[in-house]
């Protein structure tokens, strides 16, 4: 940041000696006037479990027993999913990033499944007077489930208040979060050559949340491949990374993108291979030793705590395969300068300025507004979501 040649805050000329309390500019993100952190929720004791459970698949056709199993990965870790907590973590870092840039607008909570609830944060929100809101998802890629989901919930929560909500972009692909993974391969492949030797290449192995193939193949705006926009912004990352992985550490030259967390009937297809396979796979084909990177979820989700650390580390250990798991992005320094970023950019096009818009190598900046067809929900097309515009894709 430059240094201010006076101190807008107090009027006075900064000195050497009080420089360093003075030299934090008042900004804001003008036009908006609060932040909504969107999450996904989950539940914080064994009482809340089943409810949770009866929230996310409401109307999704998930069968009894997929529901029963996924309940037992709760009560394994006390009936608690850590994702409120690290909602929480990621609040106090973006609060201390957003007061280091002197923009004090509050920033509010809500999930989607969970307490506390979208909808009740959005009366708050009102009732508290504002009235342009901008909104910052805990998901990073573009499909049904991880957008218009969350932008449907949006409708639900705001269309019966005066607030208007708008959304950064799709982030996955910005240079911080890339960071943040890089860091943390770095260091699981630093734990593993220490444990196995020098001579040990790891191959990196990035794990994201799989979901049906005609979800995933619908995902996304165009330019795409049929494989859809889920997958390439995936694999997009997974090369960055292993590119800049590689750059500094010795590593496997081949890397793949790989699934948890398959739910739905078995006879309905899903993203493949799942990573339990794909383990077993690379064992029999000879490999000597992998890092998970878990870059479909932005912190460690039950997801990455048990269908990584619990399941595939088993599996792994059967195969008497060397395995890490990589850090999530969590509130890595890299990744939360990179969300407040994200909202000093949202703001400044909304205001109609010229802005730089960083993305990865081969990246493309995603959608503010998503197209009115883009990630479509499959079972019911015409249900209303917010943050979109009409266009055909
Ligand atoms: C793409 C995607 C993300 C990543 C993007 C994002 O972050 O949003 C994600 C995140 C999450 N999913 C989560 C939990 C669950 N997801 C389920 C079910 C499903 N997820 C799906 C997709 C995704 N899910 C899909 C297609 C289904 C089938 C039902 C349907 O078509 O909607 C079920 C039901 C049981 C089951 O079927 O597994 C549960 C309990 C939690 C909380 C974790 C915690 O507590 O730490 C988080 C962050
Ligand atoms: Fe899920």
């Amino acid at each position: 940041m430059p240094e201010p040649t006076s101190n807008p805050v107090s009027g006075t000329v900064p000195t050497a000696t009080d420089s360093a309390a003075t030299t934090v500019e008042q900004a804001d993100l003008a036009p908006y006037d609060a932040v909504l952190l969107l999450s996904f929720g989950g539940p914080e004791r064994p009482e809340d479990v089943v409810p949770f459970l009866e929230n996310v698949t409401r109307g999704r056709g998930i069968p009894r027993e997929r529901l029963a199993e996924v309940g037992e990965h709760y009560f394994l870790f006390g009936g608690r999913s850590p994702i409120n907590d690290q909602c929480r973590e990621l609040l106090a870092a973006l609060r201390t990033e957003l007061d280091g840039r002197g923009i004090d607008l509050p920033v509010f909570w809500g999930n989607r499944n969970w307490d506390p609830y979208v909808g009740e944060v959005a009366r708050e929100m009102e009732a508290a007077g504002h009235r342009r809101v901008l909104v910052l998802t805990t998901s990073a890629y573009p499909s049904y489930s991880s957008c218009r989901q969350y932008r449907e919930n949006l409708y639900d929560a705001f269309a019966d208040t005066a607030i208007t909500v708008e959304k950064i972009r799709h982030y996955a692909d910005h240079p911080g979060f890339v960071t943040a993974s890089v860091d943390a391969t770095v260091a699981a492949v630093d734990g593993l050559v220490a444990e196995l030797g020098a001579g040990v290449r790891p191959r990196l192995v990035f794990v994201t949340h799989s979901i049906p193939t005609a979800m995933a193949e619908t995902a996304g705006p165009p330019p795409k491949s049929p494989a859809g926009g889920y997958v390439d912004w995936h694999r997009l990352v997974a090369s960055a990374v292993t590119r800049r992985v590689a750059d500094v550490r010795a590593i496997a030259d081949d890397h793949d993108v790989v699934y948890c967390s398959r739910s739905g009937p078995p006879t309905q297809p899903w993203l493949e291979p799942d990573v339990n396979d794909h383990l077993t796979a690379l064992s029999a084909a000879g490999e000597r030793a992998v890092v998970a990177v878990p870059i479909g979820f932005v912190s460690d989700h039950m997801e990455v705590i048990f269908d990584l650390d619990t399941e595939a580390a088993e599996t792994a250990r059967q195969l008497g395969l060397p395995f890490a798991r990589a850090a999530t992005a969590g509130t890595h320094p890299a990744f939360v300068t990179a969300l407040v970023d994200l909202l000093v950019e949202r703001a400044a096009v909304a205001r109609g300025e010229q802005v730089e818009q960083p993305v990865v190598a081969g990246g493309t900046v995603g959608r503010y507004a998503c197209l009115s067809g883009c990630c479509p929900n499959l079972r019911q097309p015409d249900r209303p979501a917010l943050c979109q515009v009409a266009g055909a894709l």
